[in-house]
Order: C-alpha cells, then structure tokens, then sequence
C-alpha cells in the first residue's frame, strides 16, 4: 500500500555576516514536499515552480538522498519513491534551497517510516548531506539558530528575538552555486580577522537576543568570507552600502550568495528598491522580497 506525507520547509538566511557555517534565520519563504513510498519500483519527480525542469530525478538529487538515507538508517524497504515539489525558494541564491530540500525528504520519510528518527537525529543527517549545520538548523526548527560541529554531531540554540524585525532579501537573476563560492575562501586568515569575526558574531548573537538592533550595523560586519566573495557578485559592496544608506539595520551577504539581504525596521520596501537600483547600476538584473522570520520550521501539512 501507498503512503503520502506532505511537508512544507522554510527558506534560510545563514552566516548572518560574520556567523560562518553557524547563524542561520529561517524565513516566511517556502517549499512543499509530497513524498509517496510504494512497493513498485522506481523514482519518479515532479516539479513546479523554482527548478522545475533543472532538479534531476535520481540519487544526485538531494531530497531523493535524504528519503534513502531514512530508509537505509531505519532499516525499510519501498523500492517505489515519487516526490512532488512546489518550489518557491529560489535556486542556488543564499536562501537555503538544497538545505530545504534535504530537510523535506527526511522529515517526510521519517514521518512515513514510523517517526523513529528524533530532531537530533535528523539535524545530524541533515547537516552530514549539507556539509555545515547553519542552514539545515532553523529549516528544522524555525527562528534563530546559533549552531557548532562537535565530533561530527550539530549542538544548537534555537530562540527567537524579543521584537520583531523584517529582511529585505534582494536576488539577483544570476545562480552563485556554494561550492563556487567556498572554493574561493582562503586556508587560514589573519589573526586580527579572526579577532574582527569574534566580536561581531558575539554581538550579532547578543543583538538578536536581546533586541538591540542598531547594534547590527556592526554586527553584521564580516571578514571571513564576505571580501572573497565580493569578486562573484558585481555590485556586493555598493548595493550593501545603499542599503544602510536607506535606513537599514544592517546588510550582509545572504549564505554563500548571491542574494543580498538587508534588516529592517522601517520602510522595507524603499531599501528594498535602493538595493535593486544599486544592482541594476552594476548591469545587474535584481528583484527584491520582504521576509520575516519563520518560527516553526519544517512542519507536515
Ligand atoms: N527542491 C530541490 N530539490 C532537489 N535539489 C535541490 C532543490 N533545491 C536545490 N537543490 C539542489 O541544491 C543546489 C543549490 O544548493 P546551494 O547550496 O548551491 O545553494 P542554496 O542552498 O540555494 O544557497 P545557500 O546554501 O547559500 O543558502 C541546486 O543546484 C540543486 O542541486
Ligand atoms: N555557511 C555557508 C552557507 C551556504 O550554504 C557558506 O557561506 O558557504
């Protein structure tokens, strides 16, 4: 017999500027995923919306590797997997699609196999197909997470800040996959970097946490990887200027980019459009999106 389980997945903002692989903010965009595990065999995709006809339909698919991944871990066997994606998240921008992805196929598999998999378990398996826990970590939970890898396990804090604020996610047309955007970040940097992302980090956690916003025009303030992204997205540096300039919080480079993404406390949509221009001045083509945050996470619908 048949078994249908739909999940929807919030979108992420991860790095936050100088979180690293370990701030991430899921966001009021989203992805549904309709997993049908059946005795006949075979892999069947449908997609609409973001991807659709790009995503393949085999085992390099990321959501197709998660669902095996449940059925290997919890030990049952359905030769038959159909997967239907409507897709909002935008591909390979800095939103979090294939952590999405990847956390869609477990929860909906784990849903479908007995839910014998706990949220630590699959925040593990999420973040051993993703590589890094930042994005994988509020899909899963919703809000804020602040994540660290120890002997291969993801230890996270979840919260939520005590007002709220918006995002200004600006999205540039072109894809900026992360594998292209890590292989340009250096071996080591300076200490006096290292020094910089410190405090930052420590006062983007602290700013969230406690509603301070202004703090994040410095908080977001990155050294790790931002200036070696800069030289894959034409316009970073000047569009995220615009933004402060039109009364943001504060901007950073969305994940690995190249989506850009401004906090917000008062007229979204005029930094919103600054960012774009700024873009558009870089013969850029840009539209921009107004987020909150998600505060529940993957949830089935
Ligand atoms: N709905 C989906 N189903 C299957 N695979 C997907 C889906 N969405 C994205 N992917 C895979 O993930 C890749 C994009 O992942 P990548 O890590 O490069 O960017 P991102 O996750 O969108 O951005 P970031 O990690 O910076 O937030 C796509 O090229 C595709 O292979
Ligand atoms: N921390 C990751 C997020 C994108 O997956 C990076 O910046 O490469």
């Amino acid at each position: 017999m048949a078994n249908t389980v739909k999940i929807r997945v919030p979108g992420t903002t991860a790095n936050c500027g100088p979180g690293f692989d370990a701030v991430g903010i899921a966001c009021t965009i989203y992805n549904e995923l309709e997993l049908t595990l059946s005795p006949q065999a075979g892999i069947s995709l449908e997609v609409a919306g973001e991807g659709a006809g790009a995503i393949p339909a085999d085992g390099s698919n990321v959501a197709i590797k998660a669902v095996q991944m449940v059925l290997n871990k919890t030990g049952r066997h359905y030769p038959g997997i159909a997967l239907k994606m409507v897709n909002n998240i935008p591909l390979a921008r800095g939103l979090g699609s294939s952590a999405a992805a990847i956390v869609g196929g477990l929860v909906a598999a784990n849903e479908l196999t007995g839910c014998q998999l706990s949220k630590q378990e699959i925040l593990d398996m999420a973040t051993s197909i993703e590589g890094h826990p930042d994005n994988v970590a509020p899909a899963i939970f919703g809000g804020i997470t602040v994540s660290i890898m120890d002997s291969g396990s993801a230890k996270y804090l979840r919260f939520l800040p005590p007002k709220d604020f918006s995002m200004v996610a600006v999205i540039p047309e072109f894809n900026l996959s992360t594998k292209a955007a890590r292989r340009v970040l250096p071996e080591s940097v300076p200490f006096a970097d290292a020094v910089f992302n410190v405090s930052r980090s420590a006062l983007l956690v602290g700013a969230l946490c406690t509603g301070e916003f202004k703090l994040l025009l410095h908080a977001l303030e990155d050294r790790l990887h931002q200036p070696y992204r800069e030289k894959l997205i034409p316009g970073m540096a000047q569009v995220l200027t615009a933004a402060r300039q039109a009364g943001a919080l504060g901007a950073a480079l969305s994940g690995a980019g190249p989506c850009l993404l401004a906090f917000t406390d008062g007229d979204s949509d005029e930094v919103g459009q600054v960012m774009v221009k700024a873009f558009n001045i870089h013969k850029i083509k840009a539209r921009y999106q107004l987020l909150n945050i998600d505060r529940q996470g993957a949830i089935i619908l």
